[in-house]
C-alpha cells in the first residue's frame, strides 16, 4: 500500500510512539487523524504537523479509547474529514499494576473497541475499502515480564486478537489486514519512573532494570520505520514484529 493520499487513525497520538507513527505516515504522504486524552499536547502538535505537510494534513481529536461513545464520534469525524480510513494505528496505552484495570481497559479493550468500531468504515463487507490495522504491542506480548503480569496479560491479547483477526478478516473478505509491532523498551515517558508503575511488584523493580539494561532502548524513530514495512507490505497479515536495538525479526509463532 502506497501512502499517497491514504487516511490514517492514530490512538494515543499526542505524546511518545503514537506521536512518531503519526509523523512517518504524515511524512510519506497520508493524512493522520491523531486521537488522545491529552488535548493541550494533541492540539499544539497537529498545529506544528500542519505547518510541516500542508493544512488540512493532520487533524487532532480528544478521544479516550475506553469510550465508544468518543471513539464513534471521532472514527466519523475522521471518515468525514478525509473521506474514509485506510489504517489505524491502536496505540495507546499504559503501564501501571496498581490502576491494572485501567491497564486492561485500555491497552486490550481499547485496542478491542477501536478496532470494531474501524470494521465498520474499513471492512469491504461495510462498504468499505479495506486496509491494515497496526496494534502496539509490545516485546511483553511474546514472552512474560515479571514486573508487570497485568501490563503482560494486555499485550499479549493484543498479540493473540491481532492475529485471530487476521485469519478472520483473510476468511471473511473484510479486505484488512492485522499487524502487531513487538518493541522493547523505548524511550518515553512509559519507562519513566518505573517503580511508581509496579504496584504490588515494586520489589521487582530491579529485575525491570536488568531486563532494560539487558535489551537497550530504543528510539521512537525505530518503531515508526518499523511501522512502515507492516502498512506497505501487502503480504504481512497476522505478523508480530519484534523491533529490539540489535535488529527486527518476525515472531515465529509454534504452529498446534
Ligand atoms: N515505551 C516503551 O518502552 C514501550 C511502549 N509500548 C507501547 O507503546 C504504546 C505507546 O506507549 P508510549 O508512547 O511509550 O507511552 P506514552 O505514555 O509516552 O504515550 C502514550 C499516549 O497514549 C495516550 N493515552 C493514554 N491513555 C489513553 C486513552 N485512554 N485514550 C487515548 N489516549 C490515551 C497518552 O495520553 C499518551 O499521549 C503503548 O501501547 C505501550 O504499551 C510497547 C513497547 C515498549
Ligand atoms: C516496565 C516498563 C514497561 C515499558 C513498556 C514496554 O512494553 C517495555 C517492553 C520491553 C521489554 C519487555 C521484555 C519482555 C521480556 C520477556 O519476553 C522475557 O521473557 C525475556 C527474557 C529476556 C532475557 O532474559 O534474555
Amino acid at each position: 500500500m502506497a501512502l499517497t493520499g491514504k487516511s490514517a487513525v492514530v490512538t494515543g497520538a499526542a505524546l511518545g510512539i503514537g506521536k512518531g507513527l503519526s509523523e512517518v505516515l504524515l511524512q510519506n504522504g497520508a493524512k493522520v487523524a491523531l486521537l488522545d486524552v491529552k488535548e493541550s499536547a494533541g492540539q499544539s502538535l497537529v498545529e506544528s504537523l500542519n505547518q510541516q505537510h500542508g493544512t488540512g494534513s493532520a487533524l487532532f481529536l480528544k478521544c479516550d479509547v475506553e469510550s465508544e461513545e468518543q471513539l464513534k464520534a471521532a472514527f466519523q469525524k475522521a471518515t468525514e474529514t478525509f473521506g474514509g480510513i485506510d489504517i489505524l494505528c491502536n496505540n495507546a496505552g499504559i503501564m501501571n499494576e496498581a490502576t491494572w484495570e485501567k491497564a486492561v481497559s485500555i491497552n486490550l479493550m481499547g485496542v478491542i473497541r477501536a478496532t470494531y468500531i474501524a470494521l465498520e468504515h474499513m471492512s469491504k463487507l461495510n462498504g468499505g475499502k479495506g486496509g491494515v490495522i497496526v496494534q502496539t504491542a509490545s516485546l511483553a506480548g511474546l514472552g512474560p515480564f515479571p514486573s508487570c503480569p497485568v501490563y503482560t496479560a494486555t499485550k499479549s491479547g493484543v498479540v493473540g486478537f491481532t492475529r485471530a483477526m487476521a485469519a478472520a478478516s483473510a476468511v471473511s473478505g473484510y479486505g484488512i489486514r492485522f499487524n502487531a509491532l513487538c518493541p522493547t523498551f523505548v524511550q518515553t515517558e512509559m519507562i519513566t519512573n518505573i517503580p511508581a508503575r509496579l504496584g504490588q511488584f515494586s520489589h521487582l523493580n530491579e529485575v525491570a532494570e536488568q531486563l532494560k539494561e539487558k535489551l537497550g532502548v530504543l528510539s521512537v524513530s525505530d518503531v515508526a520505520e518499523s511501522l512502515l514495512e507492516l502498512v506497505t507490505d501487502e503480504t504481512k497479515n497476522g505478523e508480530a514484529l519484534m523491533i529490539l536495538t540489535k535488529g527486527k525479526a518476525y515472531m515465529q509463532f509454534p504452529s498446534p
